[in-house]
């Protein structure tokens, strides 16, 4: 049986849409938060199944933070755009990855999985 490690990062970048019904939103900032899940089927002699802490770091590798997301990515920087992007980069490294969540406020996110 197979278990779910998930793993909790924030960042803090500003943005804006590129096309907000129809026009350029204006640039603002969040505290994003993301939250990865990854499916592992055994665990290591000290019980686990991937470091916490490897993860971690990871995620501090590649979170865009203290960037202005435009300039980043090639694509308007949605939550749901940002969560596809992080997927697949986290996917190079665990290919077990099953979900990513990206909050860009407290109330509102986006996850990309795939079907
Ligand atoms: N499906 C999506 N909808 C929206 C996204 C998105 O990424 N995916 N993004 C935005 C804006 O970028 C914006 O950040 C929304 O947050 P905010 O401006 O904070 O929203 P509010 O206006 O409700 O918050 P206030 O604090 O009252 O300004 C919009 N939609
Ligand atoms: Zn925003």
């Amino acid at each position: 049986m197979p278990w779910l490690l998930r793993v909790k990062k924030k960042f803090n970048a500003a943005h804006f849409l590129t096309n907000y019904h129809g026009k350029p939103e204006p640039l603002h900032g969040h505290t994003w938060a993301v939250e990865v899940f990854l499916k592992v089927h055994t665990l290591d002699e000290g019980g686990m199944g991937e470091d916490f802490v490897e993860i971690s770091k990871f995620l501090d590798e590649i979170l865009p933070d203290y960037k202005l997301l435009n300039e980043v990515f090639d694509f308007s920087p949605s939550a749901e755009n940002v969560a596809k992007w992080l997927y697949e980069r986290v996917k190079e490294r665990y290919p077990t990855v099953q979900k990513v969540v990206v909050w860009e406020t407290e109330d509102c996110g986006a996850e990309y999985f795939e079907v």
